[in-house]
């Protein structure tokens, strides 16, 4: 570094320490996050997902919104419980009806017993007199008890069904939507606050039910309080509005808190998963980051600290300020009181029954406050869970459309355009394919040329912008989706690594329960892999046989170590996994986007082998690949640059008209010094020849014939018979 190099100032003398300094020393909210937090993740750690949308609710309620949308937010509730069980609502709503009179019951009970006690007399002749009161008094109690008792089991039986009916309403509907609106972020948002307003129509209804019983113990200490003497009355809101508006800031204040100190408790604990992961044990161990990872820790626990204090300290505070508010109404309340029993209008020992209604009163609105709050929040969540489900419906895959009558003999792109929702250019740009029944059609490129997108749209996963998809002339819009997904197989590259046992992370390509296929079990049934050949068949042609050593319970194994008698599957073998759950399918049109990425070179030479041999039985292959070498045996590829066709031909037409398929393949075969196919000046080289394709040439639009030697497809739902005997097939 030179003399006139300024030195960087240290992270912790930047102004926003300072000024982080004061705030903490004011018992101010901390709103810089931090030099830890800015060297770690460039500032506070936010979670971009739905979960947060409503988390400043709490912070902005006030008392009167909260008022004002509760009758809404109970009818929402009551709608919801009803439909879910009716029987149980009425017993619900029946038992906190009966709690509430054995309360206000009991209140005149004691207002008997005190009359007995204060009157004249001895004080056994009083005992006696008092004592049917008392019975009463006890009597109220237990059946209060009973009652509320009844509530709960009512309620505990709603609950779960209310749960479970919101769950699987949101399920249902979200598997059907398309999978364009489903990848847009709005939507995915949207989606996250849904799933917990899922777990609000839960609580939901334990507020709405805390609510009820609150409000009839409010009434009835109203009505006794009103009873011995209307005065009273207002004394008691004078007691409880106090403690509303103490109770509301105590728990704005603690949540606005909460969530500052939350972002840090996310970073305290994003660094020590890390720090006790196995993942990423070892680069942390060799590049010695561990123990600067823990001072980072250190340095972002000690914020979470100072924070937990100033929020104990605010707290208090907020406590003592409610609580000396509702302490001077209650001093006045029994000022008043003093004043009617000096004044003699009221007895002695109504008086007595005052103070019991009154102390009943008041925690019965503070519970109301409380609970209300509550619903008020859990009512957002619920609503995001209906919008979503209403938009879920209004983007669902069409259902009907005309049958898809069997395997496509021949699949057409056409002039297919279509942009991402958040790009500006298209991935792709008036592409026209045209692929052929049992041929195998490589897709290649450079990263973000297009090739998944378009991959995609052959699929029917996205509809193109412009431009059209036709199976055997007809628009796939056109087609019944169900039934066009019926002869599709995928192999993504992010494909899933479902937490189930290796047999069914194959098996779920083709269920029994799966329209239009014609699984090997009745759903029923335990999977018995051994008499299954089609299983045998995509084991096969995955080389997933080879896993077998590795899995102790056989296919029955769990392919997760997250769990019990789980097992941790390399890559290349998960990837075997999912090569075998697309040939599994069965299915007509076959895609596999980068399937051997994973695996090591003899396996991959194999796959490639057995993509051949698919395509020779029947079906037609889509093959995404960033090895040139692969795709040697395709019977077409298409070159994509930029989201348009660039090339396309056979291999030996692609590597004589020596452009951009040529330019990839050489680079490769550089590295890893493979000689290059020799071309004569006629253009032909020594490769063997594919099909004939007329016009190859750049950006040209070729049309391959269907391949003569392809076998029929069986046209039962999609699903291609498997081979008598797959070892022969296969060999
Ligand atoms: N879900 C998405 N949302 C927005 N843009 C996307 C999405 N998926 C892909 N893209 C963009 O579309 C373009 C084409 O992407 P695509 O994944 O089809 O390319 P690719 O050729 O398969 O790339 P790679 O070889 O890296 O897998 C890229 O610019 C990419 O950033």
């Amino acid at each position: 570094m030179t003399d006139e190099t300024p030195a960087p100032a240290p992270l912790s003398e930047t102004p926003p320490t300072r000024q982080r300094r004061l705030r903490l020393r004011r018992q101010e909210p901390i709103d810089d996050p931090g030099r830890a937090a800015r060297e770690l993740f460039g500032g506070r750690l936010v979670y971009d997902s739905g979960y947060t949308r409503h988390d400043d609710t709490w912070e902005t309620i006030t008392l009167r919104q909260m008022a004002r949308s509760l009758p809404a937010s109970l009818r929402k509730t009551v709608a919801l419980a009803w439909s879910a069980d009716r029987a149980a609502v009425l017993v619900v709503f029946g038992a906190e009806l009966a709690e509430g009179i054995a309360g206000a019951f009991g209140l005149l009970a004691a207002n008997s017993a005190m009359v007995e006690l204060f009157a004249a007399g001895p004080t056994p002749d009083r005992v006696r007199a008092s004592f049917p009161a008392l019975l009463a008094i006890g009597l109220a109690a237990i059946l209060g008890q009973i009652f509320a008792g009844i509530s709960t089991i009512a309620a505990g039986r709603l609950e779960p069904k209310v749960e479970r009916a919101a769950d699987e309403e949101l399920l249902r509907c979200t598997i059907r939507v398309e999978l364009q609106h489903m990848e847009s972020p709005e939507f995915a948002k949207l989606l996250d606050a849904a799933r917990s307003g899922c777990d609000s129509a839960r609580a939901m209804l334990g507020h709405a039910v805390g609510i009820t019983g609150a409000v009839i113990s409010l009434i009835a200490a109203g009505g006794v309080l009103t009873v011995l003497h209307p005065v009273l009355l207002p004394m008691l809101l004078l007691i409880v509005v106090p403690h509303a508006y103490g109770t509301l800031a105590t728990s704005r204040r603690g949540y606005a808190s909460r969530r500052a100190w939350r972002d840090n408790e996310r970073m305290l604990d994003q660094i020590s998963w890390y720090l006790t992961s196995q993942h990423a044990g070892q680069e942390l161990r060799v590049h010695a980051a561990g123990d600067h990872l823990i001072d980072k820790f250190s340095a972002l626990s000690d914020d979470s600290e100072r924070e937990q204090v100033r929020l104990a300290r605010a707290t208090a505070a907020t406590n003592w300020v409610a609580a000396a508010a509702s302490g001077l109404a209650t001093g006045a309340t029994y000022v008043v009181l003093g004043w009617l029993l000096l004044t003699s209008r009221v007895p002695l020992a109504t008086a007595g029954t005052a103070v019991l209604a009154i102390r009943s009163g008041s925690s019965g609105l503070r519970n109301v406050v409380q609970q209300a709050a509550r619903l008020f929040a859990e009512t957002l969540w619920f609503d995001d869970f209906r919008t979503a489900c209403t938009e879920a419906e209004q983007h669902a895959t069409p259902s009907g459309g005309l049958p898809v009558p069997g395997a496509p003999a021949v699949i057409d792109v056409r002039d297919v355009t279509f942009t991402y929702p958040d790009k500006a250019t298209p991935a792709l740009d008036k592409v026209n394919v045209t692929i052929p029944r049992g041929s195998v059609v490589a897709l290649v490129g450079e990263n973000g040329s297009g090739k998944s997108t378009l991959a995609k749209v052959i699929a029917a996963v996205y509809a193109p912008d412009s431009g059209a998809v036709t199976w055997d002339g007809v628009d796939v819009r056109d087609l019944d989706r169900d039934d066009v997904y019926a002869h599709v197989g995928l192999v993504t590259q992010e494909f899933v690594r479902f937490p189930f046992t290796s047999g069914y992370n194959i098996r779920i390509g083709r269920l029994p329960t799966a329209r239009g296929t014609d699984g090997p079990q009745a759903p029923t049934d335990l999977p018995t892999y051994d008499n299954d050949p089609v299983f045998h068949h995509a084991i096969a042609t995955a080389n997933a046989d080879t896993l077998l050593p590795d899995l102790p319970q056989g296919w029955n194994t769990l392919a997760s170590r997250s769990f019990a008698g789980g097992v941790q599957l390399s890559g290349g073998q998960w990837q075997k996994l999912a090569l075998a759950r697309g040939v599994y399918r069965q299915a007509a049109l076959l895609i596999l986007d980068e399937p051997t990425a994973a695996l090591d070179p003899a396996a991959e030479i194999a796959a490639y082998d057995k993509v051949r041999v698919l395509a020779d039985a029947g079906h037609t292959v889509v093959l995404i690949s960033h090895r040139m070498a692969s795709t040697r045996r395709a019977d077409q590829i298409v070159v994509l640059d930029r989201g348009r066709v660039v090339e396309s031909g056979t291999w030996d037409e692609l590597m004589a008209l020596d452009g951009a398929f040529r330019r990839m393949f050489d680079i490769q075969a550089r590295e890893l010094q493979i000689p290059s196919p020799t071309t004569p000046p006629d253009g032909t080289s020594s490769c063997t020849p594919g099909p004939e394709v007329p016009d190859a040439r750049r950006g040209a639009r070729p049309v391959p014939t269907p391949r003569a030697d392809a076998e029929p497809v069986s046209e039962a739902a999609g699903g291609l018979v498997p081979p008598t005997d797959p070892a022969e097939d296969l060999s």
